[in-house]
């Protein structure tokens, strides 16, 4: 059961009307690229700290999957609040950090001045059942094929059978298409406990199940919670 906590009338966008306002509030000047991202992981912290208000006090241990696009740019704000509000965090990424985009290359030298980058093969040595939370930023509305990287299909599995942590996923459960709800071509996803998108729900975060996918990666998100980013 996908259930969404929404205000009266929830807004359903696709991505590409979600891309457009991005771009029509970057070109008139309004915000910036990069303030849109922070907005955004800090509204992923904050609805994680809504969620669960146990994890807004103390020190906690998360682990941050960073992918490749945005969506991993959103994953190093992510990690570098929570650093900063004194949570021992691991940060993976799966990618070249090189080939970053500008706004996501940006947030990859702010956190790698106060934490480590470790390849995502690396994620698969974690004990996620001595973990608090995991963050979810390998792929957002920009996801353009199946997800089949084996270390990928591995690292769901670990993650999706793991009980201790809460598992977040930003914009959207990596694997699926934010516009279907579904893994594109049996492609794996990865489950999660919470799912925050920003601005508007997107057509995936209506799915009430997910016929085929494969149960051990089943994505369905509990809940799915919008955070503003002033666009
Ligand atoms: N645009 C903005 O100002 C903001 C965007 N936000 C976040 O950005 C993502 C969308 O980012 P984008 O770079 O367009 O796409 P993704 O990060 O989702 O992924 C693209 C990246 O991944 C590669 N890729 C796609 N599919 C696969 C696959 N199956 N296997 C391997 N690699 C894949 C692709 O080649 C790209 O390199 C959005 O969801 C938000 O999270 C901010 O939140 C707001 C500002
Ligand atoms: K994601």
């Amino acid at each position: 059961m996908c259930e969404m906590k929404t205000s009266p009338e929830p807004e359903v966008i696709t991505s590409d009307e979600m891309r457009a306002l991005e771009q029509a509030a970057i070109s008139s000047g309004k915000v910036t690229g990069l303030e849109l991202m922070e907005r955004a992981g800090r509204g992923v912290v904050e609805a994680i700290f809504e969620e669960w208000p146990a994890l807004a006090v103390g020190q906690h241990r998360a682990v941050v999957l960073c992918g490749p696009g945005n969506n991993g740019g959103d994953g190093f704000v992510v990690a570098r609040v929570l650093k900063e509000a004194g949570w021992d965090v691991e940060l993976f990424l799966f990618g070249d950090a090189t080939a970053l985009p500008p706004d996501a290359a940006t947030n990859f030298e702010r956190w790698s001045a106060m934490g480590e980058v470790a390849d995502i093969k690396q994620a698969l040595h974690v004990d996620f059942d001595a973990c608090d939370l995991v963050v979810d930023a390998l792929f957002g509305i920009g996801l353009s094929r199946p997800v089949t990287a084996p270390v990928l299909r591995d690292l769901f599995k670990a993650v999706s059978q793991a009980d201790k942590p809460a598992r977040v996923a930003i914009d959207v459960p990596s694997g699926l298409d934010s516009d279907t709800g579904l893994p594109p071509d049996g492609g794996s996803a990865l489950r999660a406990d919470l799912t925050v998108t920003f601005h508007a729900f997107k057509p995936c975060h209506q799915m009430k199940s997910l016929p085929g996918i494969v149960p051990e990666s089943a994505a369905l998100a509990r809940y799915t919670v919008v955070k503003d980013i002033g666009l």
